[in-house]
């Protein structure tokens, strides 16, 4: 069972320092939301916007989307003190940047207690350390940070992230085996919808469950691309009937569009329909 079962297509940061934008969240179609107080919020409106933000969760109205608060470091001025006001904010998890080791997913329980964590993964040795991050108890999500992990690696932007697939997999495969959510990086370029459903497509078939978005203008895409399409439902559909019938016959093997059915597959197919209907009940609740 993953540790979070929920749909997590379209992951909006916004910056904790803009009432304008934490209002308009209330309204916007995103399965979750990352409260920013690290890289969206300058030095100078650190302090100010942690008030903002927990007034902003005081008075609540975010429907079901999922609250993460995205803290800052707990090596830089900020970090303790926003991970004390977290705790008491009213959140579903907290995230922490620069994660490099278990060890600072432990530093930041001791200050916030059993709420989930999430961590940004974007440093060489997080790629490095994935199996142990996400092996650590509290963590439920891993968030790949793709402008830092980048500037770290030193590389060029290439539409293919071929400089980066390496620590992509790496966490995809570690998130995985440790039943964690995992979250694909930004796609800086937010008003270029044809090259983040690019990016959105390559992440959905790599296994990651959603994608992070810096602007409203990504989300469609975004919902879209980490959806069960219609194709894939009615394929899933026609999978389990045809399993079905085979195995009331005795055997364990269908054909279907020329393809073997086994019942891993159908698992998959059961997957497929349930994530549509997670997705369905989460748009009624
Ligand atoms: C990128 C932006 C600075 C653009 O802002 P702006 O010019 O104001 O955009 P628009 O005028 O097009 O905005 C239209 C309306 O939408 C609202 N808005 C904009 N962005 C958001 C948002 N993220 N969430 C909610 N609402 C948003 C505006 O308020 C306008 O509303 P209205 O006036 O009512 O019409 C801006 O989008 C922005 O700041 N984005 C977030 C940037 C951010 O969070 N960066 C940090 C996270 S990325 C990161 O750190 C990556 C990681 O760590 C790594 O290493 O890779
Ligand atoms: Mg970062």
């Amino acid at each position: 069972m993953p540790k979070i079962a929920r749909p997590l297509r379209s992951v909006l940061y916004i910056p904790g320092s803009k009432p304008r934008a934490l209002d308009k969240a209330r309204g916007l179609p995103c399965d979750a939301i990352i409260f920013d107080l690290e890289d969206a919020v300058t030095p100078d409106e650190k302090v100010a916007a942690r008030d903002t933000l927990a007034e902003a969760l005081k008075e609540g109205r975010y429907g079901n989307r999922y609250r993460v608060i995205r803290i800052n470091g707990l090596d830089t001025p900020w970090g303790a003190d926003d991970a004390a006001a977290a705790a008491k904010m009213d959140a579903d998890a907290v995230l922490l940047p620069k994660v490099g080791s278990p060890a600072d997913l432990e530093a930041l329980t001791e200050i916030v207690g059993d709420i989930p964590l999430w961590a940004m993964m974007e440093t060489p040795g997080a790629m490095l350390n994935a199996a142990a991050i996400a092996a650590h108890r509290q963590l439920e999500a891993m968030v790949m940070g793709t402008n830092d992990l980048a500037k770290d690696l030193q590389t060029r932007f290439r539409a293919d992230r071929l400089p980066l697939i390496t620590g992509l997999g790496l966490c995809v495969l570690a998130a995985k085996a440790h039943e964690c959510a995992v979250i694909d990086g930004v796609y800086n370029a937010f008003k270029d919808d044809e090259g983040l459903k690019v990016e959105c497509d390559q992440g959905r078939d790599m296994g990651f469950d959603g994608k992070t978005l810096i602007h409203p203008a990504q989300l469609d895409v975004a919902n879209a691309a980490f959806s069960p399409s219609e194709e894939e439902a009615e394929l899933a559909r026609r999978q389990i009937a045809a399993f079905e019938e085979i195995e009331a016959s005795g055997q364990g093997v269908a054909v279907v569009d020329g393809k073997i059915v086994e019942n891993l597959h159908v698992a998959t197919a059961r997957e497929t329909l349930a994530k549509l209907d997670a997705i369905a009940a989460m748009n009624e609740g």
